[in-house]
C-alpha cells in the first residue's frame, strides 16, 4: 500500500515544485523503511547508532524543511485596486458622438448609419466617456502624441493617486511597476512617466507591456506575481492597466474598423500586489494564460492595420466570437482541475470516457463553474462576448450583471474592465470573506487569460468609480436601443 502511495506521490509530483517533491519523497521513503524493519529492530538500531548518525537524522529533515519553506512559491496578494473615475466633462452621449461624426468629411453617410446601428446594439449606455481630444470637432486632427500622453496621465495618475491614498503605501515602497497599454507606446515609456511623476526609486523593476490586447491586465498580474517571488518578502508591485484611446479614432469606411469607435471608451485601473498578507484584500489562487496565436485566424482576429485609403485602425474580425470560444475552452480545461470540486470533475471524466468509448455523439459535459466561484468578471468586450460566455458557462443574469453594467456605464475599457466589474460587485455589497472570484479576459493575440481570487476582506464602502451611480444599477439593457 505504501508503495502505491509512493507511486501516486511520484505521479502527482509532476505538477509540484522541485523542493516540495524532494521533501515529500524523502519523507515517504523514510516512512517505508521504518515500517519495513519493525519497532523492535528500529529500537535496537537506534541504540547502536553513533551520535553523528543521530545528529544527521535530525538535522537533514530539519534542513530540508527549512529549505522547502524558503523555496516554495510565495502566495501573492492583492492589497487593493482603484479604477479611474470618469469625469462628467468627458461624457459622450450617442447624439454628440454621431453629431461629431457627421461633421467629419472623411466619414461617409453609410459609415455613420452603420455606427448608429452598432451603438444601438452594443450594450453601452449614454454615460460612457471619451478622452478630451475626441470631443473636438474634426477629432482626428487633435489626436496628437501630446493629447494621448495627457489622456494617459489623466487616467493612470488619478487611479494611482486613489490607490496610494486607499492603501497608505508610499511611492518609495513600490519595488515593481508594470503598465499594460496596448496601442500607445511612446518614448519615454508609460512606466517612465509614472516613475517621473511619483519620483519612484531608481532600482525599481519596471516594464511596459504593449500590443498585448485587452487580456494583458492578467498577464501583468502574473508577471508581477513572478517578479515578487524573487523580490524581498513583502515587496510591492504596482500594476496599471489601461488603453489610451486618443490616437485610435478611425475615419475610414471599413465596417470591421468602425466597430472599435463604437465600443472602446476611456478607462483604467491600478492594482497593488504584494507577498505580504498584511492589509491584503484578495489572494491570487490561480492564473492561467492561453494563447492561440499560432493559428492565423486567431492571430489576425484583432489586427491593427491601414485600410485601402491609408486610414489606420483596429480591425475586429466577425470570427472573433468563435475564436474567443476556442480560447476559452482551452483556458477552462486548464483551470477546471484546479478549482472544480471532485463531483464536477468526475461528471466531466465520465462524459469524456462515454464520448471516447461509447458514442462520440454523447454531449460533452460542461462543468458547472458556479460550484467553484461565487463571482464572475467577464471582459466587457462587447454585448456578444458576455452573451456567449453566459450561455457557455450556464451563468445566471446576476452572475453576468457586473460585466453588463460595466459595459453599459464605462464601455469597453480594455483590460481595466475586469477591475470595474470587481468594483461593481463590491459596491453592490455582494462580496463576502472567503468568496471566490473568476476574472476572464480576452484580447488580441488571440488570448484568453483568467485568474482565480479569494476574498480576504471585502471593501468597507463603495468608493471609486461606482460610488455616485451604484444606486441606479442594475439597469435594463434592451437588445436594440430605440430613440
Ligand atoms: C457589434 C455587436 C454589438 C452587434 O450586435 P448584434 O448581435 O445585435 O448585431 P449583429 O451581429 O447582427 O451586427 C450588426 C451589424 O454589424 C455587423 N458587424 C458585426 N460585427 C462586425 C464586424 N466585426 N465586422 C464587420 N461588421 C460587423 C453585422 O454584419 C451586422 O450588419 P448587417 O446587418 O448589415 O449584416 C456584437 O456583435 C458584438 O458585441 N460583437 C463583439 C464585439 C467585439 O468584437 N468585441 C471585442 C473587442 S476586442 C477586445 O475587447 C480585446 C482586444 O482588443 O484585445
Amino acid at each position: 500500500m505504501l508503495h502505491t502511495a509512493l507511486a501516486e506521490l511520484a505521479i502527482r509530483s509532476r505538477s509540484m515544485s522541485p523542493s516540495i517533491v524532494t521533501v515529500s519523497l524523502a519523507a515517504a521513503a523514510a516512512l517505508v523503511a521504518m515500517v519495513r524493519v519493525g519497532p523492535e529492530e528500529l529500537a535496537s538500531r537506534l541504540s547502536e547508532a553513533r551520535p553523528v548518525h543521530l545528529f544527521l537524522a535530525c538535522f537533514l529533515p530539519a534542513a530540508a524543511t527549512v529549505l522547502y519553506l524558503m523555496l516554495r512559491p510565495r502566495a501573492v496578494y492583492l492589497v487593493d485596486y482603484a479604477g479611474f473615475r470618469t469625469p462628467h466633462t468627458c461624457r459622450i452621449p450617442f447624439a454628440s458622438f454621431l453629431e461629431h461624426a457627421k461633421l467629419m468629411p472623411e466619414l461617409s453617410e453609410r459609415s455613420i448609419r452603420f455606427m448608429t446601428r452598432l451603438l444601438e446594439r452594443s450594450g453601452i449606455g449614454e454615460e460612457t466617456c471619451l478622452p478630451p481630444a475626441h470631443h473636438y470637432i474634426g477629432t482626428h486632427k487633435y489626436c496628437t502624441v501630446d493629447a494621448a500622453r495627457a489622456e494617459f496621465e489623466l487616467v493612470a495618475f488619478s487611479a494611482i493617486d486613489d490607490l496610494l491614498a486607499k492603501t497608505g503605501v508610499a511611492p518609495e515602497a513600490i519595488d515593481i511597476l508594470i503598465v499594460n497599454c496596448s496601442l500607445f507606446c511612446p518614448t519615454p515609456s508609460l512606466v517612465d512617466m509614472i516613475v517621473n511623476k511619483y519620483k519612484l526609486r531608481s532600482d525599481i523593476r519596471s516594464m511596459h507591456l504593449s500590443g498585448m490586447g485587452c487580456s494583458a491586465g492578467l498577464v501583468a498580474v502574473g508577471l508581477a506575481g513572478n517578479l515578487l517571488q524573487v523580490a524581498p518578502h513583502g515587496a510591492h508591485a504596482l500594476v496599471v492597466s489601461t488603453e489610451t484611446i486618443t490616437p485610435n479614432y478611425y475615419v475610414g469606411t471599413e465596417r470591421a474598423m468602425l466597430l472599435p469607435n463604437c465600443l472602446f471608451r476611456i478607462g483604467g485601473a491600478a492594482a497593488l500586489l504584494s507577498t505580504s498578507p498584511a492589509k491584503a484584500r484578495f489572494r491570487l489562487k490561480h492564473l492561467i494564460r492561453t494563447l492561440t496565436g499560432a493559428q492565423d485566424s486567431a492571430y489576425r482576429c484583432v489586427f491593427q492595420e491601414e485600410d485601402g485609403d491609408g486610414h489606420r485602425g483596429i480591425n475586429l474580425s466577425k470570427d472573433l466570437m468563435n475564436i474567443a470560444g476556442d480560447a476559452l475552452k482551452a483556458n477552462i480545461t486548464a483551470m477546471g482541475p484546479l478549482v472544480l470540486p471532485a463531483s464536477e470533475q468526475l461528471k466531466f471524466a465520465l462524459s469524456f470516457i462515454a464520448r471516447k468509448v461509447i458514442n462520440r455523439r454523447v454531449k460533452p459535459y460542461i462543468p458547472d463553474f458556479r460550484t467553484a466561484f461565487e463571482h464572475f468578471c467577464i471582459h466587457a468586450g462587447g454585448r456578444a462576448i458576455i452573451d456567449e460566455l453566459q450561455k457557455n458557462l450556464g451563468l445566471s443574469d446576476e452572475q453576468v450583471e457586473a460585466s453588463r453594467m460595466t459595459l453599459h456605464k464605462f464601455g469597453n475599457t480594455s483590460s481595466s474592465s475586469l477591475w470595474y466589474e470587481l468594483g461593481y460587485i463590491e459596491a453592490k455589497g455582494r462580496m463576502r470573506k472567503g468568496d471566490r472570484v473568476w476574472m476572464i479576459g480576452f484580447g488580441s493575440g488571440f488570448k484568453c487569460n483568467s485568474a482565480a481570487w479569494e476574498c480576504i476582506q471585502p471593501a468597507r464602502n463603495a468608493d471609486g468609480p461606482w460610488a455616485t451611480s451604484i444606486h441606479r444599477y442594475p439597469v435594463v439593457i434592451p437588445d436594440v436601443l430605440s430613440h
